[in-house]
């Protein structure tokens, strides 16, 4: 008999579906791919479809899920609520729980379901674990998960700061660690999450003590498509001076806004472009960036005390040698130097970019959700 060590990861996102097989005897990645633009013209029609499709992709490549050396599958799940806190073996009670945390995180939670359901109709038979985004940052202290709005209304209606992107926080925090020569509790991290969505968190000895995105993945930094931090003021505004409806208010915060709303594009590769040929547009889009990022670099190094690296990774951190360089320029003051030959270089695997004397070490370090998925749906259900 073949013992059964491979773990196929999902992770649906709102408008594609990424998956991951890795054989986690010896951590192989077998196959990978993604399904892009669901739901809009040229793309699959919806998340069901995305996955017949992943499924296809692996039986065409002789990696099936029919296979009988297939242990688990991992499931992405962005909100957990305060419910969810670990990975969690899926039942029909734990689908139902994560159907409840739909309103909380109307983009994400909606596709995971759809993921899970139908994996879950391919192989019955298989354990399915859900990994939760928020899981790595339940460990905030109160005084950074509370918003100082009325208590009684707050415990109602689940309104604290839960956090997302905590499979990269987790995976980079840890990363950054072993880049150092050093083990987690030693080390305190600023990590710097920057793709679509984009994230920051402080993590302090491999617990994180806070992070910038909120009771949704609205919060924070400024991000494709999304405004991160706002007035709240902003939103009544909108409804009762611009007659918008919250659908509206939600969709134009979400979806129009971030670099997108700011010049048009939400590529950060386009953006650079752009600025090359003297777009004001783009700059503006670009220094409002950087700004909020700095701010978040000030804050999260004020709330760590003692800093001993900052990590830049996902698209953009790993890949935009000059938003780096923007975000800690003139830092000296905070310990931190960048090297700019270095962060200039094109390289794949985690690196420091900061110079020989500078206090705070500077790090890329490329994330890996899917393997942090697999590494924890692995432990709960298939080793
Ligand atoms: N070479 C590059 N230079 C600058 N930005 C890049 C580069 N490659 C990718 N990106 C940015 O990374 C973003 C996507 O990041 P990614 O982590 O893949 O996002 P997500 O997983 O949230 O969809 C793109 O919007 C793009 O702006
Ligand atoms: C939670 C979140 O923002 O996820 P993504 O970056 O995949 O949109
Ligand atoms: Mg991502």
């Amino acid at each position: 008999m073949t013992t059964a060590t491979r773990v196929l990861v999902l992770n649906s996102g709102s408008s594609s579906v990424k998956y991951q097989l890795v054989d986690m005897a010896d951590g192989t990645r077998l196959a990978s791919g993604l399904v892009e633009r669901i739901g809009e013209e040229g793309g699959v029609a919806d998340h069901a479809e995305a996955l017949r499709q992943v499924a296809r992709d692996l039986t065409g490549k002789g990696l099936g899920l029919d296979s009988p050396e297939l242990a688990a599958v991992g499931h992405r799940v962005v909100h957990g609520g305060t419910r969810f806190t670990e990975p969690t073996l899926i039942t029909d009670e734990v689908v139902a729980e994560i159907e409840e945390l739909v309103p909380l995180a109307p983009l994400h939670n909606p596709a995971n379901i759809t993921g899970i359901k139908v994996a879950r109709e391919l192989r019955p038979d298989l354990p399915q674990v859900a990994v939760f985004d928020t899981a790595f940052h339940a460990t905030l202290p109160e005084a950074a998960a509370r918003y100082a709005i009325d208590a009684a209304t707050a415990d109602r209606y689940g309104i604290r700061r839960y956090g997302f992107h905590g499979t990269s926080h987790a995976y980079v925090s840890r990363a950054t660690a072993a880049l150092l020569g050093k083990e987690p509790a030693d080390v305190n991290v600023i990590v710097l999450h920057l793709g679509n969505g984009a994230s920051a968190s402080a993590v302090q000895g491999g617990v994180c003590v806070d992070t910038s995105m909120g009771l949704t993945p609205l919060e924070g930094l400024v991000m494709g498509t999304r405004s991160g931090d706002i007035d709240p003021g902003v939103v009544f505004h909108l409804e009762r001076v611009g007659g918008l409806s919250a659908d509206e208010i939600d969709t134009l915060l979400n979806k129009r806004s971030g670099l997108l709303g700011l010049c048009g594009a939400n590529d950060m590769r386009e953006i650079g472009r752009r600025m090359g040929e003297g777009d004001a547009d783009a700059r503006l889009a670009f220094d409002v960036y950087v700004h909020r990022l700095r701010r978040y670099i000030g804050a999260f190094t004020a709330v760590l005390g003692r800093v001993d690296a900052i990590a830049f990774t996902a698209g953009v951190g790993e890949n935009s040698a000059s938003v780096r360089a923007a975000a800690v320029r003139d830092l000296e003051a905070l310990g931190i130097e960048l090297d700019p030959v270095h962060n200039a270089v094109r390289a794949s695997g985690a690196r420091l970019v900061s110079a020989a004397s500078s206090r705070v070490a500077v790090a890329v370090v490329p994330t890996d959700e899917e393997w942090e998925i697999a590494r924890d749906t692995y432990r709960l259900a298939g080793g």
